[in-house]
């Protein structure tokens, strides 16, 4: 688009918040009820999802968009890498971030560990929801087994249905005053529940969400809603995996409460918890006390983050 500065010098700035996102387009909610559809200014310039920004709005009877100009330092940041490699920013200003799952479509565990791991490294609590109790495969061992570690681990669990509206007060409860992103594989029941959540969600997510070829609806785009309650929520698309951007080798075990209350024991203070003698944590694996499948979740991620770490080959 043209920059024509003598335009636009002349319209006033307003402060407002991203709403929602879709590559460099953009709506502002600059009051209560008032969103406005931006495009960003600048090639340098990028906001996400929960971002306060400045906009320019367009001048009165041009076709134009109003313009996000400038961007507030954010007070947290939840990135992911893509698949090139890259660090990709999903939402801002996060306060909590909610991975959703269920037992069908089953969600691959090591993913969950991911998201939770991306949250801690990124300073945000996070919560599990595990959705769609109402169903029979809830009560599989091997489902109850994955959700009971988590809850061993130390993150809060709540388990509910978005369909039947069943177990959501203490959701509720815990969203009050957040800003809350909640994430997830596809077909969880990210939307059933925003939907739930902020009722007033129905329509722009119905019109940001076109049909697939499947005739299901699956959301394309990031998206934040105000709740009745008090707080935000922000229901992103499914993914099909997730992992936090690149970091040391001793930051990983930042998404392992349980790894980082017996660290102090181990002998090393720098101890990886791999092959290292005196090692706490493996200790601890070996009587049971900790999860075997959380653990190879923690190596897991080491290795992807090796493998993102330039140079990593020729260093071995
Ligand atoms: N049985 C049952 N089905 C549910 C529940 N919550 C959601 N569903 C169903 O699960 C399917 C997927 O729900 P969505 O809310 O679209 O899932 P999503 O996580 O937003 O999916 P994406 O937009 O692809 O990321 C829909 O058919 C819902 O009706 C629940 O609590 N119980
Ligand atoms: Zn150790």
């Amino acid at each position: 688009m043209q920059h024509t500065p003598g335009r636009e010098d002349t319209s006033v700035p307003l402060t407002g918040r991203i709403v929602e996102s879709f590559g460099r387009r953009v709506l502002v909610e600059i009051a209560p009820e008032e969103r406005l559809p931006a495009e960003l200014f600048g090639k340098r310039l990028s906001c996400v999802c929960g971002d306060e920004v400045t906009i320019r709005p367009a001048p009165a009877g041009t076709a134009d968009a109003a313009r996000v100009i400038a961007v507030a330092p954010r007070r947290s940041r939840f990135a992911r890498t893509d698949s090139r490699g890259r660090t990709e920013v999903l939402a801002a200003n996060l306060s909590l971030l909610a991975v959703v799952v269920a037992p069908e479509p089953a969600s691959d565990p090591y993913i969950t560990d991911r998201y939770l791991a991306g949250a801690a490294l990124a300073g945000i609590r996070s919560i599990l929801i595990v959705n769609k109790f109402d169903l029979d495969t809830a009560t599989a061992p091997a489902f109850q087994t994955c959700i009971a570690e988590y809850r061993d681990a130390g993150y809060p669990v709540m388990l509910l249905s978005a369909a039947r509206a069943q177990g959501i007060e203490p959701l509720q409860a815990a969203l009050r005053g957040e800003t809350a992103m909640l994430v997830g594989q596809s077909g969880v029941g990210k939307t059933t529940l925003t939907n739930l959540l902020a009722p007033q969600s129905m329509r722009s997510i119905r019109t940001l969400s076109p049909s697939t070829g499947e005739g299901r609806h699956t959301s394309v785009s990031t998206a934040l809603f105000r709740l009745p309650g008090g707080g935000e929520l922000i229901d992103s698309p499914g993914v099909r995996d997730y992992a936090p951007p690149m970091i040391e080798d001793a930051m990983v075990q930042v998404g392992w409460p349980e790894f980082l209350t017996l660290a102090p024991q181990c002998r090393f203070n720098d101890c990886l918890h791999l092959r290292e003698p005196g090692c706490a944590v493996v200790a601890a694996l070996a009587t049971g006390q900790l999860s075997a499948r959380r653990y190879d979740g923690y190596k897991r991620l080491l290795n992807i983050m090796r493998g993102l770490a330039p140079g990593y080959e020729r260093r071995r």
